[in-house]
């Protein structure tokens, strides 16, 4: 095994060759199984040997310096990472025991599971109930019209949105603030009924106020799904997270519950990172 392989530190040692995950009794609520993953950019190899299980209707935060990997990681959750031509990855990323890269695998429909919110809210040029109703559609999940509606209204209360923009659906999703874009970009996620949404840095480009309400959103919307997400604020991690990793250069150095993680942090590269002496 990898010397480097992430670390559990309240838990059992894994067995020579086994992977690390946070405990036995846990492994019923698995969400996402990732083995021996690697990726290249060209010849630039940007993971390096991952292996880690992540837990359903957990929030699971992903942290560390600039460039080590994090965005990737999590483009091979929805095979984003399949729309970059030089990128050539091995390994396995299993998803409620589906290979997610089997040549079978649907890609639309593996989206449709796998929802993503980006650092910068990105709503549709189209109106706010448009931005909810637009993929369900497209997904056949819903027929009549009163349907849609019923699925935009309860999209947009789950998102925490409903009632700052129930008389004005059919305006621009632009038109809102930044944090509301986001929360329409949650709520527009959160329509087609995933089982797991990746949010990348997505409270980087809003105000305290629109972070601390996105926050609280992540802590009632892992109630119903699967939240990874990626951040370089260690407050926020230590606020939101169940669970936190901490990559450097490519790899998992250590994945334990974030409470333990912030505070006795196993491995000196956290701990150095945690305390802001690098990164
Ligand atoms: N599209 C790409 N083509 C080539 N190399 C890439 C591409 N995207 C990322 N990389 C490289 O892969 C490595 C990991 O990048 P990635 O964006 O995943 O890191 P990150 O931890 O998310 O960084 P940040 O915190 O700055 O967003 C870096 O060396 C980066 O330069």
């Amino acid at each position: 095994m990898n010397s480097r392989a992430p670390v559990m530190n309240d838990q059992h040692a894994p067995a020579v060759g086994q992977p690390y995950t946070r405990n036995d009794q846990a492994c019923h609520d698995l969400s996402i199984r990732v083995r021996d993953l690697n990726l290249w950019y060209g010849k630039n190899q940007a993971l390096n040997n991952l292996n880690i299980d992540l837990f359903q209707k957990n929030v699971t935060a992903l942290i560390g310096p600039s460039g080590c990997g994090k965005s990737t990681f999590l483009r091979c959750l929805n095979r984003m990472n399949d729309l970059i031509p030089s990128v050539r990855t091995e390994g396995l990323v299993e998803m409620d025991g589906l290979d997610v890269n089997a040549p079978k695998m649907d890609e639309v429909a593996l989206r449709r599971r796998v929802g993503m919110v980006f650092q910068k809210p990105n709503p549709f040029p189209k109106s706010i109930y448009e931005n909810v109703a637009y993929a369900p559609r497209m997904h056949d999940l819903v027929s009549r019209k009163a349907e849609q509606d019923e699925l935009v209204e309860n999209a947009l209360r789950s998102a925490g949105l409903w009632n700052e923009v129930k008389d004005k659906l059919q305006e621009p999703g632009t038109s809102l603030s930044g944090g509301q874009q986001q929360r329409l970009c949650i709520a527009r996620a959160i329509a087609v009924q995933p089982d797991v949404i990746l949010m990348d840095e997505p409270t980087s480009a809003l105000d305290p106020i629109s972070t601390a309400t996105i926050e609280d959103l992540m802590d009632k919307l892992k109630e119903q799904f699967t939240i990874i997400t990626v951040t370089h604020n260690m407050q926020q991690a230590a606020r939101v997270a169940d669970y936190t990793a901490f990559f450097h250069l490519g790899e998992i150095i250590e994945y334990n519950d974030t409470k333990v993680m912030f505070s006795t942090p196993a491995q000196k590269k956290t701990e150095d990172y945690i305390s802001g002496r690098y990164g």
